[in-house]
């Protein structure tokens, strides 16, 4: 949600499969302990090749899948992670220290390709780390809308996906899912959420997510977050420690039947070679270089997330045939939707300066805004929620205002206007042949061609600055920083918020679910399978055909349990 460190940078071409480059991993080596923990880690499974399942990427899907899939005791089930265990790693598990993991050896950080319309300097930052996202991300915790699911359901071609079947998959989940408790609510967020419902007329809720599923869609609402942690130790609440520590050879339930592959890269699907299109296995390389193949007596299932599950297909011959023979790569199947769809919760940021930074927080973003400003026939699927929404961040989020030439205040409070329902379409495609180079995310920021998406902003920054008017709230702010009060009218602001834009780093839909009549689409959405290839399926964010509202961790771990049911034949 936070422009990443400004020294974030490309790893080289040497720093292959994933791993970061050695630079950033001089920065910050882990701790002797930790070196140990993930020795010992990667180490175990060696003697095995063979499993029922093989689930690539041990990310927030990817371990929800897991847990449910070891939850039999006869089948075997091997996961494949890019990055090492986060058990023992205090940066990931304490969950205030989130911004040191942006632009570190536990990040990937992919780069944007060139924006005309908005900002190219972006970097999207995924996690490597057993968790995935939900390791180093700030746990901010929304269930879907029910409207969301119902137009996947009624307008997308998904009828299996509607409220009523998938709202109650989040009842399930193990996160420990609470409201931001009272000692990490600060006076400046209490101020500026009662500033915020006196100037919008949105009321405050303590319960926002009993209100999306239960009361159905609001249009504004403010209030506390709700946030997967421990408020006794401002602990994490990931995946990986709510589904995967548990049960992992140091856990209190360790199942024998779990097989982690840390630091280990999936390089390519492997085939069957009596049946071109049936998935046989996955080809993988340690970070230390071991290769191996690893084969699936069942199925693969990808959870390496809305960049890398694509990205892998891709280099398995799987996607658009054009785009694969220009590289020079062959295609076993055109599927023309891989990478496709790409989408975003695009944000914009304005910030003033504060005298301190308050110490009472989960992760300096604790409350958060919506509001509707556009009439809903503006939008490619209309829907009656908010269309605007608002997080604050208790920390100067300097990096993409100091390049445009605005000062970095020592302390400063941020509102962060983002597009809930970003009507911007983009394409994730490779860049070269070369599976270690990294990925082209061409997102298309403000594109859109009735400029829905730069007009969501420039009403965001006008809201913004009627919410720092109000007291007691304003008594908190030295002065706007940026972009001043220099800048007034409309053309100034769209041209300022698209100039500083940022991501809340939602991307996701690259290979989305729907009718498997559909051309563009990559899975079906009745099982979550590949169109046109056999044993295997897609469980992460690339197959939500839009992004929910709000966001997305709880829709992408909801999609998880469902999908574990469905490979255990329960259809509900
Ligand atoms: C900084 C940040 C803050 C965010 N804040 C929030 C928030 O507060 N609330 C919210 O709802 N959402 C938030 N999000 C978004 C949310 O975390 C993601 O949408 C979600 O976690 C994605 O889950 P996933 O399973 O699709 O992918 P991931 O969780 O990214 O899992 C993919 C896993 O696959 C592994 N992998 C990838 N490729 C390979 C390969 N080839 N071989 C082996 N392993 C591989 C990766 O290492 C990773 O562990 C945030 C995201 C970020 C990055």
């Amino acid at each position: 949600m936070t422009p990443p460190p400004s020294n974030a940078k490309v790893p080289p071409k040497s720093a292959a499969y994933g791993q970061a480059s050695n630079e950033q991993s001089t920065t910050q080596k882990p701790s002797a302990r930790q070196r140990l923990v993930n020795l010992a880690s990667h180490l175990l499974p060696t003697g095995n090749t063979e499993f029922d399942y093989i689930i690539v990427g041990g990310g927030t899907a990817g371990a929800v899948l897991a847990n449910r899939l070891t939850e039999d005791s006869n089948v075997t089930v091997a996961v494949v992670e890019g990055g090492p265990t986060d058990v023992g790693e205090d940066r990931v598990l304490d969950l205030k220290r989130w911004l040191e993991l942006l632009g570190s050896e536990l990040d990937y950080d992919y780069p944007t390709t060139e924006q005309p319309m908005g900002n190219s300097h972006i970097r999207h930052s995924r996690a490597r780390v057993l968790g995935g996202c939900s390791s180093h991300n700030t746990l901010i915790s929304f269930r879907p809308f029910n409207e969301d699911l119902d137009i996947w359901a009624e307008k997308l071609g998904c009828p299996d996906w509607h409220s009523k079947k998938i709202q109650p998959y989040g009842d399930r989940l193990k996160m420990n899912i609470v409201p931001v408790a009272p000692q990490h609510r600060n006076q400046v967020a209490k101020d500026w959420v009662q500033a915020s419902s006196s100037v919008t007329g949105a009321p405050i809720m303590d319960d926002m997510n009993g209100a999306i599923v239960h009361g159905g869609a609001f249009d504004k609402a403010c209030g506390f977050f709700h946030i997967s942690y421990d408020p006794a130790t401002g602990g994490r609440s990931s995946a990986s420690t709510a589904y995967l520590h548990p049960i992992m050879p140091h856990g209190p339930y360790r199942r024998n039947n779990l097989h982690l592959f840390l630091e280990t890269w999936t390089q390519k699907l492997v085939y069957d070679e009596a049946d071109p299109l049936k998935v046989k296995g996955v080809a993988v390389r340690t970070s230390a270089g071991l290769e191996k193949t690893l084969t699936a007596r069942k199925e693969v299932i990808l959870c390496a997330g809305a960049v890398d599950t694509p990205r892998l297909l891709l280099h398995s011959e799987v996607g658009p045939k054009a785009d694969l023979e220009k590289l020079g790569l062959k295609c076993r199947l055109d599927l023309p939707g891989v990478g496709w769809n790409l989408q975003d919760h695009p944000e914009s940021i304005i910030m003033w300066s504060t005298k301190d930074t308050p110490t009472e927080t989960t992760m300096l973003s604790d409350a958060g805004l919506f509001l509707r400003v556009l009439p809903k026939e503006a939008e490619m699927h209309p829907h009656n929620g908010p269309d605007l929404m608002f997080h604050i961040y208790q920390t100067p989020f300097a990096d993409n205002t100091e390049r445009e030439g605005f000062r970095r205040p020592e302390h400063a409070i941020c509102m962060t206007p983002n597009i809930t329902r970003s009507q911007g379409r983009g394409k994730l495609s490779l860049a070269s042949a070369d599976p270690a180079d990294k990925p082209l995310l061409d997102f298309k920021y403000f594109e859109d061609k009735n400029g829905y998406d730069a007009k969501i902003l420039v009403a965001g920054m006008k809201w913004a600055r009627k919410i720092a008017r109000q007291s007691p709230f304003k008594e908190h702010l030295i002065e706007e920083v940026a972009p001043g009060p220099a800048i007034q009218t409309d053309e100034e602001l769209s041209q300022y918020a698209r100039s500083v834009a940022h991501t809340v780093y939602h991307c996701a839909s690259t290979c989305t679910m729907g009718s498997p009549q559909d051309p563009m689409i990559v899975v079906d959405q009745k099982d979550l399978k590949i169109k046109g290839l056999k044993n295997i399926r897609i469980c992460d964010a690339s197959v939500l055909p839009t992004l929910p509202t709000a966001n997305p961790m709880l829709t992408v771990l909801m999609v998880a349990e469902r999908c574990a049911d469905l490979i255990h034949g329960i259809n509900v």
